[in-house]
């Protein structure tokens, strides 16, 4: 029926102010007020339909998004939207191009790596789209290992001008989204070559098709890699592959902000750290860590909604048969990747504001806090994203049959979300550099410098080692103290334990690759105490609106208490804990999904998402699932006609041969 609200028994059962919870979840009344103006706007435009993205081949598919893409830019223009309103545009169209690239990578790299008089030449047409650019570092043979690219940037003195060549099959650029069939310039990372002598690698912003027909320039050979993962999906984007033949720029093109090269052919290194030619990595990543939470939120929404609206066994009388929310199965399954999305969205606040910070700190030339942020963006991404590509999987499950149906929204936003966990850094190798930081925190603790930051714990590290947990009956793991003690004793015991064992080897290389699985966990124990640390200080801020941060405190239980239980093999292995006092963690968890439980649905009407952002029939807000699989079924081209296309040439002669066996 058409304008019920089939959630609205679930709705009623709300402890809490759901509208206080939008402005929560959104970070300021401003923040929500932008993105559901823009979310209204982008739903409400036909122009951005996307149900018919999975039908669709791929050149069709391409067209379309740049049709949309193109359509984005028009009404941002039209309606002189902000840069904030923009960029909550362009996410709400949700769907992957090559304008990501462009206002996501190519231009904060001019913005961090140029120099003054670079950014006032480029910025300007880049911010209108007169050019249109991509971020050109990974290669055919190297990702992972950015020393190892092998483009070349070899300086020629006579001329003034740098040549980029693509030296082997191998050094082809192959990856960078936009590059394939649309952009005109890129960013391009090369092995900085000045009279003979290799100088590390340098961007170098590259001008690729010409502005007035859109030809590769000569030189340059650049396609589309091909189809990737999945229908629809990320197929939308033109990742691309690219090759230079002794491609000439002018010596200004070389971004020059970390070192320069001068008329004569010198290099002058600034001030600046090497490091910062990785700068736009480093603000990629913190942006990937606030869209984890919105992958999952999304992804949760539908399973919540779904789990309410589904209903298997338990009828009694001829009665309704339970919903699969009251499963305690389900709730173990469902709440904890609920919490991990407020958990991921408050960290991802956190994170933003600490690079906000060593950016203006990098600005007067404090690099202090360089290391920190490095290790925290890698170490978050890593997590974030490995959790939410699991979490999106795991809700698909958790509706079951439904869920494997593309109307069910999961699988594209499965696909599309997946290849987060190795872009901007394959997430084993951004955890090792997390490990590398905490050893050196480690080999350096006695030596009067006092750790900082996320790792001041390490401050504490005889304290640490020693402590027992305290906790005698299952409610005493409601208090942050007890809960923090834990995760900071377990966190500081494995990187120590990692520490000594590393100390034993002559070659600490070595030592490091033989022990690197060790690494791994250390870090992601690290990383887990930052997320459960920053709910904590979330909590501790004011809060308005009736229950909603007693909400939020039952969450932060179920995050970190569900942590707990699922690493109870560290913290047992740690000694921090007994068994005992493992089981009564367990025990709390249980009783905080109980708290949950009345309040599911509301927790992901707190999200604020339209239909039209969840792409979902199973999750669509008024819960009418049903009759809703039951009309996009038929809307589906294999129901155009009864009989289908091939019967004559295929099913009709099988059929007849069938006919024939039988009558023999
Ligand atoms: C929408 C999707 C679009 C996708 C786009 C892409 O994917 S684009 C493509 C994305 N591609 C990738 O993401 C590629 C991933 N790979 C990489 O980022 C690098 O190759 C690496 C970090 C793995 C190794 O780096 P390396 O070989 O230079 O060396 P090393 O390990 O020997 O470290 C030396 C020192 O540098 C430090 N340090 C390192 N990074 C940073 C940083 N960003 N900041 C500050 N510091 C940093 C490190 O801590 C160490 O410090 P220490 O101990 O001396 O005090
Ligand atoms: C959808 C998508 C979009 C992308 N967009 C861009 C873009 O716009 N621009 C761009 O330049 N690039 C882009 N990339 C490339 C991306 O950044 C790389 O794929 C990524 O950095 C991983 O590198 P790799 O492919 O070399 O993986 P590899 O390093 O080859 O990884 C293979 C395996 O080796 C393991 N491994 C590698 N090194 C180590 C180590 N030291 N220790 C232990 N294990 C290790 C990894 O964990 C992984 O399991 C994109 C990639 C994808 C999938």
């Amino acid at each position: 029926m058409e304008g019920v609200d089939y959630l609205a028994d679930e709705r009623k059962k709300t402890e809490f102010d759901v509208e206080e919870m939008k402005i929560v979840w959104a970070g300021s009344r401003h923040t929500f007020e932008v993105s559901d103006r823009m979310a209204k706007l982008v739903a409400n435009d036909p122009v951005f339909r996307k149900d018919d993205r999975v039908m669709l081949a791929r050149k069709d598919l391409f067209k379309n998004t740049l049709r949309k893409a193109t359509y984005a830019w028009k009404r941002i223009n039209e309606l002189r939207l902000s840069e904030e309103e923009a960029s909550k545009l362009r996410s709400f169209v949700d769907e992957p191009a090559f304008t990501d690239l462009h206002w996501g990578m190519f231009v904060p790299a001019i913005k961090g790596q140029g120099t003054d008089e670079q950014q006032k030449k480029w910025l300007p047409l880049a911010y209108k789209m007169q050019i249109i650019g991509c971020y050109a570092q990974t290669e055919l043979g190297h990702g992972s290992n950015v020393q190892g690219l092998e483009t070349t940037a070899t300086f020629d003195p006579q001329t003034d001008e740098f040549v980029i060549h693509s030296p082997t099959l191998t050094s082809s650029k192959w990856w960078p989204g936009g590059l394939g069939k649309v952009s005109t310039h890129g960013v391009v990372y090369a092995r900085l070559i000045l009279d003979g002598q290799e100088h590390g690698i340098h961007g170098f912003i590259v001008q690729l098709r010409s502005l007035e027909d859109h030809r590769p320039l000569p030189g340059i050979t650049v396609a589309d890699i091909g189809m990737k993962f999945g229908s629809g999906a990320y197929n939308t984007m033109d990742n691309g592959l690219l090759r230079f033949d002794h491609v000439r720029i002018p010596r200004d093109q070389m971004l020059m902000r970390v070192s320069q090269v001068t008329r004569d052919g010198k290099i002058v290194q600034s001030d600046v750290p090497r490091q910062l030619v990785y700068g736009t990595m480093v603000y990629v990543r913190q942006t990937i860590v606030q869209d984890a939470s919105i992958a999952l939120s999304r992804a949760v929404c539908i399973a919540t909604r779904y789990s309410a609206v589904r209903r298997q066994f338990g009828s009694s009388n001829g009665g309704p048969e339970t919903q699969v929310i009251d499963y305690k199965t389900q709730q173990s399954r469902l709440f904890p990747l609920l919490a991990s999305a407020y958990a991921f969205r408050f960290v991802g606040e956190w994170l933003k504001w600490l690079y906000t910070d060593v950016t203006q700190r990098l600005q007067a030339n404090d690099f202090s806090t360089l290391p920190e942020a490095h290790a925290c963006t890698a170490g978050l991404k890593s997590l974030t994203t490995s959790v939410t590509a699991d979490g999106i999987e795991e809700s698909r499950k958790l509706c079951g049959g439904h869920g494997y149906l593309a109307s069910s929204g999961l699988p594209e936003l499965f696909a599309v979300y997946v290849p987060a966990c190795t872009y901007e850094g394959d997430n084993t190798v951004l955890m090792l550099q997390v490990a590398r930081f905490l050893m050196k925190t480690v080999s350096q603790l006695g030596s009067g410098k006092p750790p900082v930051g996320t790792i001041s714990y390490m401050g504490r590290i005889e304290q640490l080692m020693q402590c027992r947990c305290a906790v005698k009956k299952a409610g005493d793991w409601l208090n942050p103290n007890a809960v923090l003690e834990a995760f900071e004793a377990r966190a500081a015991r494995m990187s120590v334990s990692c520490a000594q064992k590393l100390s034993k080897f002559s070659n600490p290389e070595e030592g490091f690759a033989e022990l690197s699985a060790d690494l791994v966990e250390a870090a992601v124990a690290h990383c887990q105490l930052i997320v459960v640390s920053k709910f904590f200080e979330k909590l501790q801020q004011d809060i308005p609106g009736k229950g909603v941060k007693r909400q939020l405190e039952v969450l932060c239980g179920v995050y970190s208490l569900h942590l707990l239980h699922k690493h109870q093999g560290d913290f047992l292995a740690t000694s921090y804990i007994t068994p005992k006092q493992a089981s009564l963690a367990n025990d709390q968890l249980r009783e905080l999904y109980s708290q949950v439980r009345p309040n599911a649905i509301a927790l992901v009407d707190a999200f604020n998402y339209t239909d039209h952002y969840l792409g979902s029939i199973l999750g669509c807000y008024d819960g009418n699932v049903y009759p809703k699989l039951y009309e996009a079924a038929w809307r589906d081209p294999l129901n155009d006609s009864v009989i289908p296309d091939g019967y004559e040439q295929y099913i009709r002669p099988l059929l007849k041969q069938q006919l024939r066996v039988a009558k023999l």
